[in-house]
Order: C-alpha cells, then structure tokens, then sequence
C-alpha cells in the first residue's frame, strides 16, 4: 500500500505544508500540540478538503485540486479510531461490532467476528453494553468495530491517551498484533514517546505544520520537539527504577551506563524506564572530576565526534547505551577529543525534566 499525500492548507493563522509518501506497518505522527497531527489525519479521512494538493491511495485519487477531485469519506473506505470509544450506548459489543460490518464494502463480507474477537480478546464482553466496560476495554471494541469494515487503512488519533498506565498498557499488544496480523497499514497520531517507540515501524514528526523528520523510531527521536513548539536533541537511556528518596527529592535507577540519579518520580521501583538527556546538558571531562555537586558521572568511549552548526556533536559509548553531548569546537579541541578516548560525563539529576522520563514496562 502506498499513501501519497502532497497537500497545502490553511486554518486561520495556522499553515500545514506536507510532502508525504506512507506504506506499511503503523506510522506514527508524533510531535507537540498543535503542529498539525490531526488536520492532517482529517485531511487523509476526508473531513477536510486542503486548499492545495493532491491524496492518493494505491494509486487511487482520493483528492486532487487540480482535477478539483475529492472522494467523500464513506468511499474512502479507512477506519477511524478516536480518543474516546464513540460506541453507541443501546447496542451491546456484539451490536457495535456487527454494525461495523455494515460499512464493509458490498462485494467484500465483512471481517468475520469471531477474528477479530480473538484478534481483540474481547469474547467475554460479546453481550454487554458500554456503560458496563471499562475505558480499555471499550478502546478496544471501537478498534474491533473499525476492523469489521475491512479498511483498507486504519487512523487512530491518540486512541490511548484517555486511558491510565495499566489500561494502556493492557491494550499495547492488542495494536501491536493488529498491526502485524491484520496487516492493514495504520496512521496513528500519538504524544507517547513510550507508545511510538514501542509501536511504530516509522516515525514522522511534526512541528508547526511541517514535518521534520522522519524515520524508525530510534532513529529520529532522539530529537523531539518539546512541548513550546522548539527541537531538542538528546539520548535516552534506559534503565530500571531502584529506589526513591522523597526527601531529596530523587528518584534512583540503575542503567547499563551506570547509576543514574533523576527527579523524583512516582514510578515503582522495578519498573523500566526510558531517561531523555538532552545533548545541551552533558558535559565531558577526560579525568574523574572531583568535589563537584554534578549527581550523574558516567564513563565511556567517543564513537563519534561530528561538527553540528557552530557546536560539535561526540556520540559516547557507555557500556551499550549511547549518549549524546554537545559542545563547542574550542571545548572538543581542548580535550582533544578523538574517536575510542576514554570520557567522563557529567549532568545534574535536574537537567532531566520530569516529563522527560518515561516508563516503559
Ligand atoms: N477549524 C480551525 N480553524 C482555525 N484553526 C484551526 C482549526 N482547527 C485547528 N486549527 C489550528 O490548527 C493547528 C493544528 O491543529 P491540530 O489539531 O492539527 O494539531 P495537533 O498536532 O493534532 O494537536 P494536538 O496534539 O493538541 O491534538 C492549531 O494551531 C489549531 O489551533
């Protein structure tokens, strides 16, 4: 399947400009409030018309404004799945699930139900209404309810963020075998860095209605905009929560790296998590820095050194985890630094924001 999108469009102050080719597996659309996820999923659904450009499914022109082409929605033939379930109150799962079928195309029978019942694990909800299921498992009905029409592209904008941690966690594997054994391709709209990375198979973000990067997840968010609408660049490091320490205000995890001291959190202690370190933050030294109040001192080997504007980017190697520090040409000249040197990094526990730490399982 091939999604080509080249669209222009206007909404008030806001200009969304997209040159965009989609195939397979889930791509997720990521980045801050309002740098145009949603317009552009509306876009591709058909709810919005763009002023300019053209969308094309399989070859299929959904939209062109040339031609002044434009597919209505209901022959587009994709499912959409909201933030919140939409299921209709005086059906029971099974209702809602059948009325999805009615929306699978005349030649083509719906997707049988027992399928995507197993597909969903939602056999024991089948004569139920909603008001008796609970957020995750009424997600997963609506997802249930859009694979009924057999789609031939599913759009799921932030179908997840409504739920809390457990829910959420419970219904990951549901998508991630939706994605890989219903093998309908997905455009998934998301804020999570732990769903996109656990999710996607590419990654497109966006930020103020352009998109700036796009790749597999561990390729490009290592830059991630943050939530004023600026790119930041930074690592993750992953490490296990061990121990908490509220009067000190610090949260303390052990990664492949080494100890790591962050803000306090309310993650449990053995829980995984994922640390964002900016770039900006990290300082090097070639020897073991002593009587400073820096809480984090790693160690590990430049795989790297490479020029980034008027700054220089060295990748570091500690222990498998790979850190990103970003200094300036007279500092990486001073230390000399040359690729396999031994380096000791150094940042504060606060230098890590609390929205920067995520858990992961
Ligand atoms: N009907 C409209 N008229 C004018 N401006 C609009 C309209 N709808 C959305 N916008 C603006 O378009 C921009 C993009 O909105 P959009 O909902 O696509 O962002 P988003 O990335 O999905 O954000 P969020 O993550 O908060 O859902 C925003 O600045 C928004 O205020």
């Amino acid at each position: 399947m091939m999604l080509e999108i080249d669209v222009r469009h206007r909404q008030g102050k806001f200009d969304l400009t997209v040159g965009l080719s989609i195939s397979d597996g889930l791509t997720a659309l990521f980045g801050p409030s309002g740098s145009g996820k949603t317009t552009l999923v509306n876009l591709v659904a058909g709810l919005i018309r763009p002023d300019r450009g053209s969308i094309a499914f399989n070859g299929e022109i959904w939209v062109d404004g040339e031609s002044r082409r434009f597919v209505p929605p209901h022959r587009r033939r994709i499912g959409y799945v909201f933030q919140e379930a939409r299921l209709f109150p005086h059906l029971t799962v099974r209702g809602n699930l059948r009325y999805g079928a009615r929306f699978a195309p005349r030649h083509q029978p719906g997707e049988d139900l027992d399928r995507v019942v197993d597909l969903l694990r939602i056999g024991p909800l089948l004569d139920r209404r909603p008001a008796l299921l609970s957020g995750g498992e009424k997600q997963r009905v609506a997802l249930g309810r859009a694979l009924m029409a057999k789609p031939r592209l599913l759009l799921m904008d932030e179908p997840l963020s409504a739920l809390d941690h457990d829910l959420k966690a419970a219904i990951l594997p549901d998508i991630e075998r939706m994605r890989d054994e219903a093998g309908i391709p997905i455009l998934y709209v998301s804020h999570s860095i732990e769903e996109v990375t656990r999710l996607a198979t590419r990654v497109v973000v966006m930020d103020a209605g352009r998109t700036v990067a796009i790749g597999r997840p561990d390729e490009v968010l290592a830059v991630v905009p943050t939530a004023t609408g600026d790119m930041k660049a930074g690592s993750f490091l992953h490490a296990v929560v061990t121990g908490h320490s509220p009067d000190e205000g610090l949260t303390f995890a052990e990664s492949r790296a080494g100890p790591l001291f962050l803000r306090a959190t309310d993650i449990p202690v053995g829980a995984h998590i994922r640390a964002f370190v900016p770039t900006s933050e990290v300082m090097l030294a070639t020897v073991r820095p002593e009587g400073i109040s820096t809480l984090n001192r790693l160690e590990g080997t430049v795989e790297t050194v490479n020029e980034a504007g008027s700054a220089v980017m060295v990748a570091i190697d500690c222990n498998g985890e790979r850190v990103l520090a970003e200094i300036t040409r007279r500092s990486a000249t001073s230390l000399g630094l040359v690729e396999g040197m031994p380096v000791h990094l150094l940042f504060k526990a606060v230098s890590i924001a609390a929205e920067g730490i995520y858990r992961t399982a």
